[in-house]
C-alpha cells in the first residue's frame, strides 16, 4: 500500500506513557510522532499507557502524522491493543517484530490502518519482500537494535554487521513501493555520530529515520534533505535534458537521472 504522503524524514518515539514528551512532541518539527506501547513502556503501565495513546492521538498533532506502536504478536497486551487502535484516529499502527506477511495482514485486518511493520528478527529480514508486499503495508522500519542483538553483534560493533539487512529492508520497500525508515541512534549526546549515522542511511537508501530524543530532530530532518548544490544540480539536469544519453556537466545523463532528480526536487519543494 503506497500513501499519498511523502515519506517521513523524521519519526520521532516516545513512550505513550510519558505525558510531558507527548505534549513536548505536539511543537516539534517533526514528520510522524510514534506512540510506543511496545519496549519503552514498563509492563505495569501498559494498560495506562494504552488509554493515553489514544486520548493523544485524538487530542492531535497538528500537522505531524501520528502512529501507535503495539505491542507484538504472541505477546501479551496485542489483542487489546489492537483494538484500541482500531478505535483511534492514529494514522498508521506499527508492529514490532514483524516476521511474516502474514502477521502484517491480520494486524491491518484488524485495526484497518496502514500498517508500518518493523523489521528486527532475522526471520523479519528474511521475509522482508513478503511483508512490504502485503496491500496494508505502507512501509517498513528497520529496529536496528533487536536486529543487533538477535545477530549477537557485540557492543559498540557498529553497522556493519547490519549492512545485508538493511540493504534488505529498503530492496523489500522500493520492490514494493512503500517507505523504508532507518532505525534509531541510541546516543544521546553523540550529535556527529548521529549526524554520519544519518548519511549512511540515506546513502544506503532510506527515505528518513526514527528517533528517540527531541535533540535529534534536525540533525535528521537535515541529512535526509537534499543539500542546495543537489537541488541547484537537479533542476539544471531537468532543464538540460532534451532525451536519450547526454553528456551534463562531465557525465552521462539518460531518462532515469532527469526522474530521479524530478523526484529530488519534488521531495524537497517545502
Ligand atoms: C531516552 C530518554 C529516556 C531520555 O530521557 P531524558 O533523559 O529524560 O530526556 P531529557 O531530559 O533530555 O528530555 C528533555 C525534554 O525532552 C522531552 N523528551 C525526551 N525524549 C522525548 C521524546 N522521545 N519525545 C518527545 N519529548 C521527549 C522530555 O520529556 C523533556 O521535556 P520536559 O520534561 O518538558 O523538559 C527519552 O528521550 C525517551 O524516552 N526516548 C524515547 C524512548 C522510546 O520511545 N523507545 C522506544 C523506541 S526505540 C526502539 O525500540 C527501536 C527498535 O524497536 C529497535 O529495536 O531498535
Ligand atoms: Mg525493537
Amino acid at each position: 500500500m503506497t500513501t499519498a504522503r511523502l515519506a517521513p524524514r523524521t519519526a520521532l518515539f516516545l513512550p505513550a506513557s510519558n505525558p510531558r514528551a507527548i505534549a513536548k512532541a505536539r511543537a516539534l518539527a517533526v514528520d510522524l510522532v510514534i506512540l510506543d506501547l511496545e519496549d519503552a513502556v514498563r509492563d505495569d503501565a501498559k494498560t495506562a499507557a494504552r488509554a493515553a495513546a489514544v486520548a493523544a492521538v485524538a487530542e492531535g498533532f497538528g500537522p505531524r502524522l501520528c502512529a501507535i506502536r503495539a505491542n507484538g504478536s504472541g505477546f501479551g497486551e496485542h489483542v487489546e491493543d489492537l483494538a484500541a487502535i482500531a478505535r483511534s484516529v492514529a494514522d498508521f499502527v506499527v508492529l514490532p517484530k514483524t516476521e511474516t506477511a502474514e502477521e502484517a495482514a491480520d494486524v491491518h485486518a484488524a485495526c484497518s490502518k496502514p500498517v508500518l511493520a518493523m523489521i528486527e528478527t532475522p526471520l523479519g529480514v528474511l521475509a522482508a519482500a513478503d511483508i512490504a508486499a502485503v496491500p496494508g503495508v505502507s512501509g517498513l522500519i528497520a529496529g536496528t537494535n533487536d536486529l543487533a542483538a538477535a545477530l549477537r553483534l557485540p557492543p559498540a560493533s557498529g553497522r556493519e554487521g547490519l549492512s545485508v539487512a538493511l540493504q534488505t529492508i529498503v530492496l523489500a520497500a522500493r520492490a514494493n513501493e512503500v517507505w523504508a525508515i532507518d532505525g534509531v541512534f541510541n546516543g544521546l549526546d553523540d550529535a556527529e555520530g548521529l549526524a554520519a549515522e544519518c548519511r549512511d542511511g540515506r546513502m544506503l537508501g532510506f527515505d528518513g529515520k526514527t528517533l528517540i530524543h527531541p535533540g535529534q530532530i534536525q540533525i535528521a530532518a537535515r541529512a535526509f534533505g537534499a543539500s542546495p548544490e543537489e537541488i541547484e544540480d537537479a533542476r539544471a539536469i531537468v532543464e538540460a535534458a532534451r532525451g536519450g544519453a547526454e553528456r551534463f556537466r562531465g557525465r552521462m545523463i539518460e531518462a532515469m537521472h532527469v526522474a530521479q532528480a524530478q523526484a529530488l526536487i519534488e521531495r524537497n519543494r517545502a
